[in-house]
């Protein structure tokens, strides 16, 4: 690239929107972070060539490699004629009356032992998607999810009874993910002490609010010392003592070498819980870092976005972006976990 030009990204067509963002970019990066040269070959506008991330046999517990998932769903005119994001996300219509929605593009990442891993990114940008393919419930329509051992799902939709009281629903819980009667009964204790439910316990749950219903599923799930956690937006209920008790529960799990991940759209409780944050946006994954910086970009992304600031959304989108060090999984003889769900129960 020429030097004299150091304002005009090469890498772009002279007025596209890319341009536009580039030359916002360059204001940004003049004002903050050009390097000293002027150069912008550290920032380049084109998506960083990944780097080879080779898999530790020992520390591994969750491995996307270059997954993607569509749904097919069968397409109507009322789908065909709607104005909204389902419109912009279709890409295409197959034959025979299928239409074709793109959730999630390309994703790689590597968990181990010992992260608490957050999902943030706006509605429909494909978190519950990615959970659900780590659970191995759902097949990636490419690439692949692999997972040290059966991941533990705790979600807003996991199962309790509600015309049971929650102490038969802590034993059933407990039946429900493995245990032997003898193991539920040691475990009950724990299980109460977690929830911080004992006064309702003997109660039908269908008398519990939504508040207490996730803090008994959360004590539940939890007390099998799971190896991997999946959490989906069921920490979000609790007060603020229990949220404590949360903290100090995944911290435990984090400690017995498991991993969680949490899908959230409370940034609080992911800045509060998580040692590291994965940003999906669009079903790309656009950051994964510290909680802190990619969760402060994410609340100017969705401010600009919630004040019809487009333009700037997209300069923060292209800036975290370009930021994103995106990997290429590689496995040596003997690293590769066995595919999401195909995994026993521990
Ligand atoms: N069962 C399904 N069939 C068809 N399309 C689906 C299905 N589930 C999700 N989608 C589409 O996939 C995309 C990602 O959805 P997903 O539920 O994973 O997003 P999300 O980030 O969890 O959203 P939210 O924050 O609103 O819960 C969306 O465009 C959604 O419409």
């Amino acid at each position: 690239m020429s030097t004299s030009t150091p304002y005009v990204p090469r890498r772009v067509s002279r007025n596209s929107e890319s341009e536009l963002i580039a030359q916002d970019l360059a204001i940004e990066f003049d004002d903050h972070d050009f390097s000293e040269d002027g150069s912008w070959d550290e920032y380049p506008l084109t998506q960083q060539s990944p780097v080879v991330r080779t898999v530790d046999p020992k520390n591994v517990c969750l491995v996307v490699d270059d997954a993607s998932m569509t749904y097919r769903v069968r397409s109507s005119n009322e789908y065909r004629h709607s104005q909204g994001r389902f419109t912009r996300a279709v890409k295409r219509v197959t034959g025979a009356g299928w239409t074709e929605v793109p959730a999630l593009s390309n994703l790689s990442f590597i968990v181990n032992r010992g992260e608490s891993v957050g999902v943030i990114g706006t509605n429909g940008s494909g978190k519950s998607t990615l959970i659900k393919l780590l659970t191995g419930k759902v097949r990636p329509t490419s690439g692949e999810v692999y997972a040290s051992s059966t991941p533990v799902m705790l979600g807003v939709n996991a199962a309790l009874v509600k015309d049971i009281s929650g102490k038969e629903n802590i034993r059933l819980g407990c039946l429900a993910m493995g245990l032997s009667p003898e193991q539920a009964d040691a475990k009950y204790d724990q299980i109460v002490e977690i929830s911080g439910l004992s006064d309702a316990l003997d109660m039908p749950l269908k008398t519990y609010s939504s508040g207490m219903a996730s803090r008994l599923q959360f004590a539940i799930a939890t007390s099998v010392d799971p190896d991997i956690l999946l959490i989906d937006e069921a920490l979000n209920t609790g007060d603020a003592q229990f949220r404590a008790r949360t903290k100090k529960r995944l911290d435990e799990v984090r400690a017995q070498a498991g991993c969680v991940f949490l899908v959230s759209h409370s940034l609080g409780t992911i800045k509060q819980m998580c040692t590291r944050v994965i940003w999906i946006e669009q079903g790309e994954l656009l950051a994964d870092g510290d909680p802190q910086w990619v969760c402060q970009q994410y609340e100017e992304y969705t401010a600009h976005k919630s004040n019809d600031r487009l333009r700037s959304a997209k300069v923060v989108y292209e800036r975290t972006r370009l930021q994103l060090n995106p990997i290429q999984v590689d496995f040596t003889d003997g690293s590769r976990p066995k595919k999401a769900g195909t995994n026993s129960m521990r």
